[in-house]
């Protein structure tokens, strides 16, 4: 049974081979190099089309010709046969033709059953191509050098020894998860600082010496993120880099790759996303195996993902993955006293950029305290900076902050001394909110001062008035 199988596949493995012979030229014609194979005398055998592009030469002028005719005709200035069947090994050089090109050759020798040189078949490269993949190489090095750099250099511009609770909290929850391997996810409005942040959790790691890569889901275009992030084959498709392409999941291969706005990521990448997170496995575009790789990830959005689940944009199994730990940065206005603290910091980091002495008036420091900053870090960190820039003397006072600011800020201001929050205001007449202001103001001035004549007094107005105008909103002397 077993011997008839075997014949029964030896049969057809004959056949196959048979069918390998008659297409050989065809399989030599998919090659990514040129190819030119001579007998062990250097007549020339066969060249393939890579050959013919590289060098330009054309096969019928090749074909049956002795490789050492075709130097001393001058179709190129060098020929390896003679020494790769001498010395029965490979043997590589440059070589120039007749059309100027310039090659590399690397002539492999194929030996008989007696162990002499039969054939020689060489392949040949472009060396500009091999140049530029150098050139390529050493950019990515560069590259990632950089990026290096730039992750040690940034320490000194940031502020990150805050001193509201919240932030000291969260600075050691940080420290604590960069020394796992975790996948963090990082919360927060935009301009919080999760950027930031995610480079203090790559320097706190034991990743720290390797690289970091950022990615920011919303600035590539949607039908070039699997390419920058998985990178593709050789040839995978039309248009595509003959040499193929590194990802950034392979380029950040034993480092940290941060990916910004996660939930901008479209639902196809996040499918390849959980892969990864997974199994450690990637897939290059065009490739048919996939490849381990040991990448640590951070991702970040200012995005209700539980809210996008819902709504069928996330994938809830990724959700699930990110979730190993979750950090949510909260907004500046949270930070307490790291508001004034970071407000001094930008001024003395401007300063010392531009080689200023600018400071703060007493005013325009308590309208920025008072400020809700919706910009968060990014916002205080601009104005700051175009304020230290444009500032005539050396000090910022109030009216060169933003109109916005000011008025927003004295709004604030008032709500806060009347206990109110501009919410309860939505939908209200300005003649409504004023009159509601007012009403406020002689309730707290009559509850201060102890009856409506001593209030008008110390508002200089009118006793009639003060009890008119809270009569009509419904309020006696004894409800204040
Ligand atoms: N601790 C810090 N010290 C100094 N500057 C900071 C700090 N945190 C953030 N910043 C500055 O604030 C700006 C916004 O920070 P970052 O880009 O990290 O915020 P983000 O939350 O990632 O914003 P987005 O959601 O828009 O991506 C940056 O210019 C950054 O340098």
């Amino acid at each position: 049974m077993n011997l008839n199988l075997n014949r029964h596949r030896h049969h057809i493995l004959q056949e196959r081979k048979s069918l390998i012979a008659t297409y050989l030229c065809n399989v030599f014609d998919t090659l990514n190099d040129g190819l030119y194979i001579t007998d062990k005398n250097g007549v020339t055998l066969a060249v393939n089309s890579m050959y013919e592009n590289l060098t330009g030469l054309k096969a019928e002028d090749l074909l049956g010709k002795n490789v050492a005719e075709l130097v001393e005709t001058g179709i190129f200035d060098l020929a390896l046969n003679p020494e790769v069947v001498q010395k029965k090994k490979t043997v590589t050089a440059v070589q120039v033709n007749r059309k100027t090109r310039k090659v590399v050759l690397i002539a492999h020798p194929i030996f008989d059953y007696d162990d002499d040189v039969e054939m020689v078949v060489t392949y040949v490269r472009d060396i500009a191509l091999i140049s530029q993949l150098k050139d390529q190489v050493a950019a990515q090095r560069q590259l990632i050098d950089s990026f290096q750099m730039s992750i040690k250099q940034d320490n000194s511009s940031l502020y990150l020894t805050p001193k509201s609770a919240i932030m000291r909290q969260l600075f050691k929850q940080v420290r604590k998860v960069a020394k796992t391997d975790a996948t963090v996810l990082y919360l927060g409005e935009t301009g919080v600082g999760k950027d930031v942040m995610a480079k203090e959790l790559h320097r706190n790691s034991p990743r720290k010496d390797k690289s970091f890569f950022k990615v920011d889901c919303t600035c590539i275009p949607e039908n070039l993120i699997e390419s920058e992030l998985f990178g593709y084959a050789p040839g995978a498709f039309s248009g595509a880099d003959s040499r193929g392409k590194l990802g950034l999941f392979e380029m950040a291969d034993k480092g940290t790759l941060f990916l910004d706005e996660i939930g901008e990521l479209p639902l196809a990448m996040q499918g390849k996303l959980l892969r990864v997170l997974q199994d450690g496995d990637i897939q290059r575009i065009g490739a048919t195996t996939t490849k381990k790789i040991n990448v640590r990830i951070i991702a970040a959005t200012n995005r209700n993902l539980a809210e996008e689940v819902k709504k069928g944009n996330f994938r809830s199994d990724l959700f699930y993955r990110l979730r190993v730990a979750v950090i949510n940065i909260p907004p500046l206005r949270e930070r307490g006293e790291d508001l004034f603290e970071l407000i001094y910091f930008f001024i003395k980091q401007f300063n010392r950029r531009y080689k200023r002495q600018v400071t703060l008036s007493s005013m325009a420091e308590e309208t920025m305290l008072n400020y809700a900053w919706p910009g968060n870090l990014r916002e205080l960190e601009n104005l700051i900076h175009s304020l230290v820039v444009t500032c005539d003397n050396n000090k910022i006072q109030v009216e060169d902050l933003p109109a916005a600011m000011v008025a927003k800020s004295t709004v604030d201001n008032t709500c806060r001394a009347l206990n109110m929050g501009l919410e309860d205001f939505s939908g209200k007449s300005f003649k409504d909110i004023v009159t509601e202001f007012e009403t406020q103001i002689l309730k707290n001035a009559v509850s201060v001062y102890g009856s409506i004549p001593k209030a008008a007094k110390a508002l200089d107005l009118n006793r009639s008035t003060v009890f008119r105008k809270l009569q009509k909103a419904g309020f006696t002397e004894v409800d204040t």
